[in-house]
């Protein structure tokens, strides 16, 4: 199952910067160890935003949500889900 997600990142102005440093590079394992699993298919920065434009292939919306939940930054994120489904005029045969 494929869903388009958007995660905007608002870290608190105050935070500790060796805290802030320390949670964006969890973050980088995390997000690079599930790309490599092949469930976070894209990963895009949105330009001029501390925001991104994601995909993720899981099994089910429970597996996206703790996918969500577990990532180090979330406390900090807005999170919007879309669920995709194939485009009739998509010429990808791969994409479900
Ligand atoms: O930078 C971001 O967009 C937030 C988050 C998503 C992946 C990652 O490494 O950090």
């Amino acid at each position: 199952m494929l869903f388009h997600v958007k995660m905007t990142v608002n870290l608190p102005v105050d935070m500790n910067p060796e805290r802030a440093a320390q949670l964006k590079a969890d973050e980088k394992a995390l997000a690079q160890r599930l790309q490599e699993q092949g469930k976070w298919r894209h990963l895009w920065r949105i330009a001029g935003l501390y925001a991104n434009y994601s995909v993720f292939d899981v099994d089910s919306v429970q597996e996206l949500h703790d996918l969500l939940m577990q990532l180090p930054l979330y406390p900090y994120m807005a999170i919007e889900v879309n669920a995709l489904c194939r485009h009739p005029s998509s010429i990808r045969e791969d994409d479900r």
